[in-house]
């Protein structure tokens, strides 16, 4: 595969406390870095502010350490607060040009998720960084979602942008290559690495997968 210059990340861990089924998530985190994982996203959609807020600044000190970005989801005023490589935000969040106008955000990364195709054409996908094609297959971890894009969904979007295309949903060992033949830059995971059994493993695996 090629890697793309503007965003050459090709593992991206989206991670949360319970997505780890018990297990240390902080340790989950640490092992998938040390496994191959490129970026990672905190997700905690039920968390309040400030509980949000410590385990960013938790996670912050393991992806400082490999230097490795932190995004941070939906949680823009965290995301300022603990200085992190930048945000995800979709259609029920704030917008990203509204947030690319913000001091803070001006030379951060912006993701945005596509779940409308004419969404390709508005001005919130021509200020973000990367796209997430959300979802890819339809998956239990997120339920609230449109249009579940198949790599036939995944391949039409390819050839209409060239935007760097981040793969979301149901995305495990079986299926990653088709994902990247498709035409993703990168793939991003919940339950294949925070549900495995080894992490590090886990992501050792599927990292070999994109690189092949
Ligand atoms: C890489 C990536 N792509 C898509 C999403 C989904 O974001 P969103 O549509 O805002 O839904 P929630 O994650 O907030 O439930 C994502 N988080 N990451
Ligand atoms: C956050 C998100 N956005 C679209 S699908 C999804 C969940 C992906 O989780 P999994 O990799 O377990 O299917
Ligand atoms: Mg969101």
């Amino acid at each position: 595969m090629t890697i793309s210059p503007s965003f050459p990340y090709q593992l991206y861990l989206v991670i949360s406390e319970k997505d780890c089924l018990g297990k240390d998530f902080l340790k989950v985190a640490e092992q998938s870095i040390l496994g191959g994982v490129d970026i990672i996203q905190l997700r905690e959609k039920k968390a309040s502010t400030e509980d949000f807020l410590v385990k960013a600044l938790k996670l912050k000190d393991i992806t400082d350490k490999y230097n490795i970005p932190l995004i941070i989801n939906d949680h823009c005023k965290v995301a300022e607060k603990i200085n992190s490589a930048g945000v995800h935000v979709g259609n029920n969040d704030r917008s990203p040009s509204v947030l690319r106008d913000q001091q803070f955000l001006q030379d951060k990364i912006i993701g945005y998720s596509i779940e409308y195709l004419h969404q390709l054409e508005n001005e919130h996908t021509k200020v973000s960084d990367y796209l997430g094609i959300s979802p890819i297959f339809r998956t239990d971890t997120k339920k609230d979602t449109v249009t579940e894009w198949g790599l036939d969904g995944l391949s039409q979007i390819r050839s209409l942008t060239d935007k760097p295309l981040v793969a979301i949903g149901n995305i495990n060992l079986s299926n990653v290559s088709s994902v990247i033949k498709a035409g993703a830059d990168a793939v991003a995971v919940i339950s294949a690495i925070c549900a495995a059994e080894n992490p590090e493993k886990a992501a050792f695996e599927l990292k070999n997968q994109i690189l092949k």
